[in-house]
C-alpha cells in the first residue's frame, strides 16, 4: 500500500503546510477532480522538479458543471486515487467536501476575459468562472510555490496563468505536456464513458489536429487546414463543438501564421461523451 495522508479541511491543510514552510520546504499543488490516470501522474512527477512537498487536491467542483452536465456521474475513486498519488510521491491528498469549499452564503466568483473568451466558453458559458474561482481558493488554501496544470485542458491553463498574473497571486503556474494513449487519444477521466466503438473512433480527433498542424507548417492557409480538419472530425462521426486556430498564449483569434505562435484546439462529442484536445503548430 502506498496510501497517503488525506486532509479534508482547510484548517488542517494550512497547519500541515505551515510545518513544511517552517522547515524551508517548497510546496507544489496539483489540482484535480480525481479519477487519477497517467496524465495526472505526469503532473505529480513534474512537481518533484519544483518542490520538496506535493499536495494533490481531489475535488469534483460543482460550480464548473452546468446543470445539464455530468456532475452526478463524474467518476469518483478516492481510494484508488490516494494509492496512485502515494506511488507518485505525493505527501497529502486534499479532499474537501462541497460544504468545506462553498460554505453557506458563498457569494464570490472570479470574472474573466481574455483567454476565457470563446472556444469552451461558447459551449460551457459558466465553466471557467467555476474553475477560476475554485483554483483561486485552492491557491489561497495551499499557498503553493508552484501549481501544475495539463496542456490537455489548454484554455484552462491559459485562463489560470492569466488569472495568477492579473491578481498577483504568488504562485508559478506550470503547464505539462499531454499524456496520450499509444493511438494518440489524450488520457482523460471521461474516456471511461466511451463505448468500444466510440473508443475506436476517438483518436481521429488528435490525428486531424496533427494533419492540420503539419499542413499549416508546410504553408497551407490556416482557414483551409482548419476546415479540412473539421470535415475529418465530422466524417468520423463526431458532433463538432469547435475546431479553431488561436494565438498560442493569448488565445486571441488569428487570421494566419503571421499572427504569432498558433495552437489548434478542438472539442467534439461522441455520443454522450465530450472530448477536448489541442496541438501546437510547429514553427
Ligand atoms: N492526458 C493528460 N495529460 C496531461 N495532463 C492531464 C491529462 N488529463 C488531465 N490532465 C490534467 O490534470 C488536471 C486535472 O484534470 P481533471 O481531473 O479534470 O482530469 P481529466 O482527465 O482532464 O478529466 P476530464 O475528463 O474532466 O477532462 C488538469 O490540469 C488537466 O489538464
Ligand atoms: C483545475 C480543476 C481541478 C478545477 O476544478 C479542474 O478544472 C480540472 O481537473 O482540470
Ligand atoms: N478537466 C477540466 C474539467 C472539466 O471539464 O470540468
Amino acid at each position: 500500500m502506498a496510501d497517503i495522508e488525506t486532509i479534508h479541511t482547510v484548517a488542517e491543510l494550512r497547519a500541515r503546510v505551515r510545518i513544511w514552510r517552517a522547515a524551508g520546504q517548497r510546496v507544489a499543488l496539483v489540482p484535480t477532480m480525481g479519477a487519477l490516470h497517467a496524465g495526472h501522474v505526469a503532473l505529480m512527477q513534474a512537481a518533484h522538479q519544483h518542490a520538496e512537498r506535493i499536495v494533490v487536491s481531489i475535488f469534483v467542483n460543482p460550480t464548473q458543471f452546468a446543470p445539464t452536465e455530468d456532475l452526478a456521474r463524474y467518476p469518483r475513486t478516492l481510494d484508488a486515487d490516494r494509492e496512485k498519488a502515494g506511488l507518485a510521491g505525493v505527501d497529502v491528498a486534499f479532499a474537501p467536501d462541497v460544504a468545506e469549499m462553498y460554505p453557506q452564503g458563498f457569494a464570490t466568483t472570479v470574472s474573466l476575459d481574455g483567454p476565457a473568451l470563446g472556444l469552451e466558453t461558447d459551449f460551457r458559458p459558466t465553466h471557467f468562472a467555476g474553475v477560476a474561482t475554485v483554483v483561486a481558493k485552492l491557491f489561497s488554501q495551499v499557498a503553493p510555490d508552484v501549481a501544475l496544470f495539463g496542456e490537455k485542458d489548454y484554455q484552462q491553463l491559459a485562463v489560470v496563468t492569466r488569472m495568477a498574473r492579473d491578481l498577483d497571486l504568488p504562485v508559478k503556474v506550470i503547464g505539462v505536456p499531454t499524456v496520450r494513449e499509444p493511438d494518440g487519444l489524450a488520457l482523460s477521466s471521461r474516456n471511461v464513458y466511451l463505448s468500444a466503438e466510440e473508443r475506436r473512433i476517438a483518436p481521429v480527433l488528435y490525428r486531424a489536429l496533427g494533419v492540420a498542424a503539419q499542413a499549416i507548417r508546410s504553408g497551407a492557409p490556416v482557414a483551409e487546414a482548419v476546415e479540412s480538419a473539421r470535415d475529418d472530425v465530422r466524417s468520423a462521426g463526431f458532433a463538432l463543438d469547435y475546431l479553431d486556430a488561436r494565438h498560442a498564449e493569448t488565445l486571441a483569434p488569428v487570421a494566419g501564421r503571421g499572427d504569432g505562435p498558433l495552437r489548434l484546439l478542438v472539442a467534439a462529442r461522441l455520443g454522450a461523451t465530450r472530448l477536448i484536445d489541442n496541438i501546437a503548430v510547429p514553427d
